[in-house]
């Protein structure tokens, strides 16, 4: 039996993982989780799964629940966060939660020598150095959780790291893959919400509108696989049934496939490693698909790819700041601030202004994030 903590439970992953665990409850026990200010969600995870520790975002909420549910002890805030990621019975944490919030409670389960399943990608973009540097010195193993690193990872299962040529991790497009960059003037935030392949939390669709997924993706996998960026390519597939492949020395490509369920992934990071049955789960028919389509990527009709390449290639601090300047400019898009095209506008400026730091600690990543997110506030408003 598996003791988990879950991190984001009330989001898209974090409700997946929900299913999972009920499903499977002879292998899995949620000890803790967290989650934001959905109650309605939590008070339903708390009643079927019975955790000893709830963290939610705001004190009011944990004053609330802990009169309705006596049993369950209830903290809230960044504090919760920790303590669900580093509850002493749990020795899986699965990190779902939204945004680089995300980081100070991975460390601290790291720290614990914890295995980290890990979609929470802002974390390991805005501190990657340190999340690995962590894992190496306490003995965490970090598995990935995103559909591409996981298949990366699958790929790569039995195999010699040092034989492979590159990474290629696929993307579909998003929203707006039809459109040309000048039809992106007065595209509203329902059609960027409308993602053709997956259903997805709102800032996570909107990063793969703007291809700033791929972004996050791409230094995703530098961080997670040690590969350097000339080795690690992006690859358009509308369908979303590869999730990404490995080619190697010899010419070999190797490939995990499925339809597009991110419970898959979800799933194998708990069970790793071994596989289970996924509960409805949807066979991959490849004959009533009938074609798959690939194109290469095109910088200029998504700059964010570009910026991302950049702002790995360069490394230090300017990885924090592009990605708290896209949590903030995609905010500031699904409040109706700025434009489509101003998410992009809004990182370049940051990243232009940003005065880099090349090996930051904690502090001052902690820092430039919180300086970056009021510095597009006020560009904004
Ligand atoms: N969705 C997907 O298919 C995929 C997501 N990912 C990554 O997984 C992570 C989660 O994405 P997704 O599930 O889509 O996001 P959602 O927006 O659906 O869920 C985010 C979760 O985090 C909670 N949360 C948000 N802000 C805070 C905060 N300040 N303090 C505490 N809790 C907070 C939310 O709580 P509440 O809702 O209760 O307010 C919710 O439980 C992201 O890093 C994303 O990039 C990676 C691959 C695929
Ligand atoms: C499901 C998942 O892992 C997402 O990150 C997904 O990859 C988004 O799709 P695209 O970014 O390829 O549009
Ligand atoms: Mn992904």
């Amino acid at each position: 039996m598996k003791k988990i903590s879950l991190l984001g439970a009330t989001g898209s992953i974090g409700w997946q993982t929900y299913d999972i665990l009920k499903e499977q409850r002879d292998a899995f026990h949620l000890v803790a989780f967290s989650s934001g200010k959905n109650i309605e969600k939590t008070r339903e995870m708390i009643e079927t799964l019975q955790p000893e520790l709830v963290s939610v975002q705001l004190e009011e909420d944990a004053l609330a629940l802990a009169k309705a549910y006596p049993q369950v002890h209830f903290t809230f805030g960044a504090k919760g966060l920790v303590e669900v990621a580093t509850h002493p019975d749990s020795t899986v944490l699965v990190n779902a939660v939204l945004g680089s919030v995300g980081l100070e409670s991975t460390l601290a389960a790291i720290r614990m020598g914890k295995t980290i399943a890990i979609a929470n990608k802002e974390t390991l973009v805005t501190a990657g150095h340190l999340v690995m540097a962590e894992a190496k010195k306490y003995n965490a193993t970090i598995l990935p959780v995103d559909s591409e690193h996981s298949a990366i990872f699958q790929s790569m299962n039995g195999e010699n790291p040092k034989n492979i040529e590159r990474l290629i991790i696929t993307a579909s497009g998003g929203s707006f893959r039809d459109k040309t960059r000048d039809e992106l003037k007065h595209v509203t935030v329902a059609d960027a919400l409308n993602h053709p392949n997956w259903s997805m939390g709102a800032k996570i669709t909107i990063d793969s509108a703007t291809m700033m997924n791929k972004g996050l993706e791409v230094i995703e996998a530098h961080v997670l696989f040690d590969m350097p960026y000339d080795k690690i390519d992006v690859l358009l597939h509308r369908e979303s049934i590869i999730h990404s492949l490995v080619e190697y020395h010899d010419t070999s490509v190797i490939a995990q496939l499925g339809t597009p369920d991110m419970r898959v992934p979800i799933q194998y990071a708990l069970s790793y490693p071994d596989r289970m049955p996924l509960h409805n789960g949807q066979r991959l028919n490849l004959a009533q698909i009938g074609q798959l389509h690939f194109k290469d990527m095109d910088f200029d009709r998504y700059p964010a790819l570009r910026l991302a390449y950049e702002a790995g290639r360069t490394g230090g601090t300017i990885l924090t700041a592009m990605n708290a300047a896209n949590e903030a400019a995609v905010a500031a898009f699904l409040q109706g601030k700025i434009t489509f095209l101003e998410i992009d506008d809004t990182i370049e400026r940051v990243m232009q202004a940003h005065h880099n730091i090349l090996v930051p600690d904690l502090q001052t990543i902690l820092h430039v994030d919180s300086e970056t997110r009021k510095i597009v506030l006020d560009m904004v408003k």
